[in-house]
Order: C-alpha cells, then sequence, then structure tokens
C-alpha cells in the first residue's frame, strides 16, 4: 500500500504498523506534516470551509452528530486550497486514487464520533482510508468487532497519518470518544476512493 517511505519527510518518531495481519492493516505515521504545515492548515480550513451541523436517523428521529461536518469531490473546482495540498500530499504517500474528501471538526471534549466501520456501500472495494489529523491530539479507539475484541488506542497527533485498510473495516469499528479532560478543537481529513455511483451522495 505505501510506496517511498523512506523519502517521506518525517517530524515524529517514524512510523508504525498497528496491524498487519489477515483482519487488514493499520498504520499510524506521526509527523507526516512538519507542524507549522499541520497549524497552517488547520486555521485555513476551520476559517474556509463550510462547516455544517450533521444529522443522522436515529429510531424515528433525527439528531445532531456532536461534531461539525463537510465533505468534497477532489475534483470540485472550488475545492479549498489546503484540501488540494493535501491530497496531493497523502497521495505521496498511499497508493490509492483517492476521490473524495470528508471533513470533521470536533470543537472541543464532548464532539465525537460513535464507534462505527466507514459505509462500504460507498467505498470502492480494497481501496483503504486516509485520516489527516490537525489541531490537537484526539484519542482513536479501534476495536474488533467480533470476541475476542481487540482494542488498539491511538493517539492521533496533530500532522499525523492513520492509514486503514479496506479490510479493517469489515473487522473493526473506529471512534473518537467524549473524554474528560478538556481539548482545543481538532480537524480530520477522511480521504477515500468512492464508488463513481455514490460519489454524489
Ligand atoms: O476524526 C477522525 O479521525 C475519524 C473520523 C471518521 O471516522 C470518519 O469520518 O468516518
Ligand atoms: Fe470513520
Amino acid at each position: 500500500m505505501f510506496h517511498a517511505m523512506a523519502q517521506l519527510p518525517l517530524f515524529g518518531t517514524g512510523p508504525r504498523t498497528l496491524l498487519d495481519d489477515a483482519s487488514g492493516r493499520i498504520d499510524y505515521i506521526p509527523g507526516f506534516l512538519a507542524p507549522d504545515e499541520a497549524r497552517d492548515w488547520f486555521e485555513r480550513l476551520r476559517a474556509g470551509v463550510r462547516w455544517q451541523s450533521g444529522r443522522r436517523r436515529m429510531y424515528e428521529r433525527e439528531v445532531d452528530v456532536p461534531r461539525l461536518v463537510a465533505s468534497h469531490l477532489l475534483d470540485d473546482p472550488h475545492l479549498p486550497a489546503p484540501l488540494a495540498e493535501a491530497a496531493a500530499r497523502v497521495r505521496t504517500a498511499v497508493d490509492a486514487p483517492f476521490n473524495a474528501v470528508g471533513l470533521n471538526l470536533y470543537r472541543d471534549a464532548q464532539d465525537s464520533v460513535a464507534p462505527h466501520n466507514d459505509r462500504l456501500a460507498h467505498i470502492a472495494e480494497g481501496h483503504p482510508i486516509a485520516l489527516l489529523s490537525l489541531g490537537d491530539t484526539r484519542r482513536m479507539t479501534v476495536r474488533a468487532k467480533l470476541p475476542p475484541r481487540r482494542v488498539l488506542h491511538v493517539d492521533l497527533e496533530p500532522g499525523s497519518l492513520f492509514v486503514m485498510s479496506y479490510a479493517t473495516q469489515l473487522h473493526y469499528d473506529h471512534g473518537i470518544p467524549k473524554q474528560h479532560t478538556p481539548v482545543g478543537p481538532r480537524i480530520s481529513l477522511a480521504f477515500r476512493v468512492r464508488r463513481r455511483e455514490a460519489a454524489t451522495d
């Protein structure tokens, strides 16, 4: 999945493969972006993206998801510049034809994403999901769907890249829980290869 790993500019402690077996592969690359660059993209995206309150159906009601969201196709002529730059950068490390990015803004410790797997009906089969983190560090929990329910906790630091293979979405849920200690805002960029028929959804 990765190429030219040795040539990546690394500002952290180096890439780590957190999981690599029949259930899938997860890689964490701290310091994928330089700290200044991560800060710059964070500020520009926080100010420049049309953030929306996400809605999801829960039983009969619609409820707000506890974070702000946005999404873009990468061939959008109005793609905000930092997203185009980020997509190009991610493509240098992950060999996948990413065509869409989902953005999440966690405003504070109360914002979260519930455990889930990304919707495979929307993702072209076999392609990974790459999460670029900006802003404050939040902890991701990855938990196997079946017993024994193996759990991974990963602190997603600013400027890091977290890559989950397609297979992991079948075997694991991932989420960002609310936390008890105060934390500043975080933005994540989720790069995906969307199926053509799902590209506008
Ligand atoms: O914020 C993150 O790093 C995770 C986001 C996520 O799981 C998603 O957008 O599907
Ligand atoms: Fe997800």
